[in-house]
């Protein structure tokens, strides 16, 4: 720390051992039509534990509160949001770049299944075309005005995350996890990776928590009992929202209706994202 800091990491370019924001010098520009106010980014440990499944339903429950939201689908090999939201129509673009998609209730949408001829082709790409092509999605598209924009991380800790990270102003991640995984080290290889980076944790999800019996309205833990606070308060962390394993959340995405799920149970998590405040600038989450 230098004699003169202020504490204001949010204007200053030193890269220090105290700091406490990434510098912004390092980040990519996105495209001069985009106003993006917030960036959160969605990240699990491994594939298939729910984390397009949240972000989706994230991004319904912000865009219901009015909010002008978007999904930047960085899943470059497993893209699953156009699916979930029903969408086959392709992105469009000009000589000024390209165009969101936007899902019937109009969340901005772009993911390289928008760009692919068929939505089946597999993406062969190595992991800096894949970087590559994340980034583009922040530089290339004219996002217009969004108050929060969700990044579908691919899963892991590996090239890409890395590449979203270093070149996404991220204003903070959203941690997807399993109750298998909160008993492994999955998720403190997310949190550590977080830390690294220096990108403030908003908190864990826990999905597929429990089984609520539609019958006796019991909660059954298949995977046995949460383990998530403890975990979580290691890391000074809060758990954001616990969702059960439920067919109808499966079948939503199945059928391209993410849209009319019920998405009441992230209630805490969207209370903590708004208070990163819109109209200021500051990023002063704690780090983890
Ligand atoms: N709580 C849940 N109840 C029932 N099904 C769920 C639940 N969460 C996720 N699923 C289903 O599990 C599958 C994997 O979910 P999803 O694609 O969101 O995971 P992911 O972590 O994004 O996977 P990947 O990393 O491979 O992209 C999907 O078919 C989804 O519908």
């Amino acid at each position: 720390m230098s004699n003169s800091c202020d504490s204001n990491c949010s204007s200053c370019a030193t890269d220090c051992g105290d700091r406490t924001t990434k510098s912004n010098l390092d980040l990519s520009p996105s495209h001069d039509l985009s106003k993006i106010k917030r960036v959160i980014g969605v990240v699990s440990g491994k594939g298939g534990v729910g984390k397009s499944l949240v972000t989706s339903m994230l991004a319904v429950e912000m865009n219901k509160r009015g909010y002008e939201t978007a999904i930047l689908d960085a899943d470059i090999t497993g893209p699953s949001i156009p699916k979930s939201f029903g969408i086959t129509e392709k992105a469009s673009s000009n000589e000024l770049g390209m165009f969101p998609v936007r899902s019937h209730m109009g969340i901005k949408l772009m993911s390289i299944n928008l760009l692919l001829q068929n939505d089946t082709d597999p993406v062969v790409w190595r992991g800096p075309m894949i970087g590559g092509a994340v980034k583009q999605f922040w530089t290339d598209v004219i996002w217009g005005d969004v108050d929060y924009m969700f990044v579908d991380m691919p899963p892991g800790t590996g090239d890409v995350a890395l590449t979203v990270f270093q070149n996404l102003p991220i204003d903070g991640m959203i941690i997807v996890t399993t109750p298998q995984d909160l008993v492994s080290m999955i998720v403190t290889k997310a949190v550590k990776m977080a830390s690294m980076l220096k990108i403030p944790v908003l908190g864990i999800v826990e999905n597929m928590s429990y089984f609520k019996c539609p019958d006796c309205d019991k909660e059954h833990y298949i995977y046995g009992k949460s383990n998530a606070d403890e975990v979580a308060n290691n890391y000074g962390l809060n758990v954001m929202a616990r969702l059960p394993i439920d067919p109808k959340h499966a079948a939503a995405c199945d059928r391209g209706m993410i849209e009319l799920a019920d998405t009441s149970l992230l209630d805490e998590m969207v209370k903590t994202i708004e208070t990163l405040d819109l109209s200021s600038e500051s990023k002063d989450f704690p780090v983890v």
